[in-house]
């Protein structure tokens, strides 16, 4: 059956305001209309709120209503007096923050950043030549990456850039190209940027324990397959006298010396620290000075570097005194020098000139 009209019919008003038959010309009823601007306007005075009634947000009824007013203003990052969601162009960020329109467009034209920009629409000469094609100059550089774009962001890991461009020293888990590993990676594996030139580091090698001749041999397999580095000369294994803190001691277990010269993109600290790897590997204990081992890695120069560093001395400091180290080096490289020092021929004549 069809519902009666009376059924379907609006329930009652509901109770009038109980103030307005004091009011009358307000006209209210639940709740006050809004005094307009058009309506004070059209009516050509504004009205006082005696005349009206109370405000809106005052009026009884609404004071009854639980929760919040149904327009309130949502306290966003989007800013005061918005209100609805922006179109997708107008929102920018992950807060959907507002960008906001620029608002008194000629009053900031006049001056600031857009200044330089207004004169060139116009087509005025901009005051300060040199600044009026700021950021646009053909040999400016590409701009740099945003934060997001940059590696950072992206999780590398800059420790092993850094290594691998032979700043730090690697972890100290062996010498060999395939026994140093970046987290998990070998270090052979990447590709090398950062040092234009390799330099040339001669390392001087020397033992007076156990295996001296396998063990030196196994050292510059050892020193040719450190990554970024290549082995360029290798000169005759030599044996001498041991020199002790007391002297050339005869007694003492002779030392078979020997050096190499390497080219390295390696950090000199770098190649110290695998210098360090590959003794250890080979049984090297740190002990006495001058005491007797089973290997013996020292840098003896790096290029034309110069170190004073406690950790490294560059050119090592006592080279130049040792005719183990430059009879070798002599040998591979007739022309040699030792950076502050001069050169190595000249240096084994006045030690063997001052015996
Ligand atoms: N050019 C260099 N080559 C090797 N080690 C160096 C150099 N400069 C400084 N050092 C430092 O010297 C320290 C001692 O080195 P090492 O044990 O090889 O000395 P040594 O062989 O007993 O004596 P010497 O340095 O006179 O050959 C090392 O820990 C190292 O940091
Ligand atoms: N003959 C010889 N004597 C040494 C050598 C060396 O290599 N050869 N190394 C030393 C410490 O580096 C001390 N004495």
């Amino acid at each position: 059956m069809r519902p009666s009209l009376a059924a379907t019919s609006r329930p009652p008003s509901p109770a009038r305001c109980p103030r307005e038959t004091e009011r009358g010309p307000c006209g209210c009823t639940t709740s006050p209309p809004p005094a307009t601007h058009s309506a004070s306007r059209r009516s050509g005075r504004t009205r006082t709120r005696r005349e009206h009634g109370p405000r809106r947000r005052d009026h009884p009824h609404r004071r009854a209503r639980v929760g919040p007013p149904r327009r309130v203003r949502r306290r966003t990052c989007a800013g005061a007096g918005v209100r609805r969601r922006p179109h997708v162009a107008d929102r920018h960020g992950p807060c959907r923050r507002i960008r906001r329109r620029r608002r008194h467009g000629p009053l900031r034209r006049t001056g600031g950043a857009d200044r330089g920009a207004r004169r060139h629409r116009s087509g005025e000469p901009a005051r300060d030549p040199r600044r009026a094609d700021r950021g646009r100059r053909a040999d400016r550089s590409p701009r740099r990456a945003s934060r997001r774009h940059r590696p950072q962001a992206l999780g590398a890991d800059h420790g092993a850039v850094r290594r691998r461009l032979g700043h730090d020293p690697p972890h100290a888990t062996g010498p060999s190209r395939r026994a140093v590993r970046v987290r998990g990676r070998a270090v052979s594996d990447v590709a090398v940027e950062g040092r234009p030139r390799p330099a040339i580091a001669v390392v001087a090698l020397g033992a007076n324990l156990g295996d001296r001749e396998a063990t030196l041999e196994a050292a510059l397999t050892d020193l040719a397959a450190l990554p970024l580095t290549d082995r360029v000369r290798t000169s005759a294994v030599m044996e001498t006298v041991a020199v002790t803190t007391s002297g050339p001691d005869a007694e003492a277990p002779r030392y078979l010396n020997a050096v190499a010269l390497v080219a390295t993109r390696l950090a000199p600290s770098v190649l110290l620290a695998y210098l360090h790897q590959i003794e250890a590997r080979h049984g090297r204990e740190r002990g006495e000075r001058w005491a007797d081992r089973t290997l013996d890695l020292d840098l003896v120069s790096y290029g034309a570097v110069v170190s004073n560093d406690a950790r490294l001395i560059l050119p090592h400091p006592r080279a130049a005194e040792r005719e183990f180290v430059l009879a070798p080096w002599h040998e591979v490289d007739p022309d040699a020098e030792l950076p502050g020092a001069g050169r190595v021929a000249d240096l084994i004549a006045d030690l063997r000139g001052a015996r």
